[in-house]
C-alpha cells in the first residue's frame, strides 16, 4: 500500500514506499514515418533505482522518454506508471528534455522557469505566493543557482541552463525523474552537481531515469542499464546487463567508437 502525506511546502511526502514500477511498458512501436523507430519495446523500470538508456544514435532512447511522457503518440502498445494509466499519473512524472530542444531565446527568467515546476499548486490563476518562492528558491539553491534567479534563461552558459531544468523538476516535487542526456555539453562541476542531485533523489526513494551517452561512467553513475537499439536488447542490473555481449549487439561495430567517445 501506498500512502501520502502533505508536507507544509505543498510537497508529498511518502510514508510507504510505492513497489509497483514507476514506468512499464509494453510491446510499444513508435513511428514517425514508414521505419518504425521503436518496435515492440517491453521495459519494466525499477522504482527507487537509477536506470541509464544507453544505445547507438538514432536508437530511439529520446522517443521511449517522450512516449513515456505521451508527447509522442506510439502506433500499438501500454504504457503504465505505478500500476496507472500515464495520465492518471502525469503529475508524478518529471521531465528534463534534451537542451538541444529548447527554445532558450524564449525571454524568462530563471526564477519563473523553476516556477512552472510548480504549476499544481498554483492553479489555474497562477498566483505566485510566498511560499511558492520560497520553494523555487530552494530548488535552485540545490542545483547551486540561487543567485541567478533574475537572470535571462538565455543569458546563461549550458550547464547553468541544465541546473535550472533539474530545478524545475525538483519544484514539481515528482517520484519518476525522466532526463534526456543530462550531461551533454556541460562542464565537469555541473556534472558532479547533477548526479549528487540525482542520488540524492534516488536516497529518497525517488525513480530517475536518464538517457545517457557516456558509457565509461555508466557503472559510476547508474545501478541499471536498459539497452536498446529500435528494441530492447538488455535491461538489467549494471553488472549483468552491462557487458560486452549486449553492448556489442547494440552498438556493433560502433562500440569502439562509442568508448572513444565516452573516454573523450
Ligand atoms: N520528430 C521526428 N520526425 C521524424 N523522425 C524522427 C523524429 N524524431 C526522431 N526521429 C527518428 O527516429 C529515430 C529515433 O530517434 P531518437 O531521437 O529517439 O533516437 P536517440 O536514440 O535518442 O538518438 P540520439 O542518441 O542520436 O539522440 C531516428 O531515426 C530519428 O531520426
Amino acid at each position: 500500500m501506498h500512502l501520502e502525506l502533505a508536507t507544509q511546502d505543498g510537497h508529498r511526502k511518502d510514508v510507504g514506499k510505492d513497489t509497483r514500477s514507476p514506468l512499464e511498458i509494453r510491446g510499444l512501436t513508435v513511428s514517425y514515418g514508414e521505419k518504425p523507430a521503436l518496435f515492440s519495446v517491453d521495459a519494466t523500470f525499477e522504482p527507487g533505482a537509477m536506470t541509464a538508456i544507453i544505445g547507438p544514435n538514432g536508437a530511439g532512447k529520446s522517443t521511449l522518454l517522450k512516449a513515456a511522457l505521451g508527447i509522442v503518440k506510439p502506433v500499438s502498445g501500454r504504457i503504465r506508471s505505478y500500476g496507472k494509466s500515464l495520465s492518471a499519473q502525469r503529475h508524478r512524472i518529471a521531465y528534463v528534455p534534451q537542451r538541444a530542444s529548447v527554445d532558450w531565446d524564449f525571454p524568462t527568467r530563471v526564477l519563473d522557469v523553476v516556477l512552472m515546476g510548480l504549476y499544481r499548486q498554483l492553479g489555474l490563476l497562477g498566483r505566485v505566493r510566498p511560499k511558492h518562492l520560497e520553494i523555487a528558491m530552494s530548488c535552485l539553491a540545490r542545483v547551486g543557482m540561487e543567485g541567478f534567479a533574475d537572470r535571462q534563461i538565455g543569458q546563461l552558459s549550458g550547464g547553468q541552463q541544465q541546473r535550472v531544468f533539474l530545478a524545475r523538476a525538483l519544484a514539481q516535487g515528482a517520484d519518476l525523474y525522466l532526463l534526456d542526456e543530462p550531461f551533454a555539453g556541460v562542464d565537469a562541476a555541473t556534472e558532479k552537481a547533477i548526479i549528487a542531485v540525482l542520488k540524492a533523489l534516488k536516497e529518497q526513494g525517488k525513480t530517475v531515469i536518464a538517457v545517457h551517452h557516456d558509457l565509461a561512467t555508466v557503472p559510476d553513475y547508474f545501478d541499471r542499464v536498459f539497452i536498446i537499439n529500435t528494441s530492447r536488447v538488455a535491461e538489467g542490473p549494471v553488472a549483468e546487463a552491462f557487458v560486452p555481449e549486449y553492448l556489442q549487439e547494440a552498438y556493433g561495430g560502433r562500440l569502439a567508437t562509442a568508448q572513444m567517445g565516452a573516454a573523450g
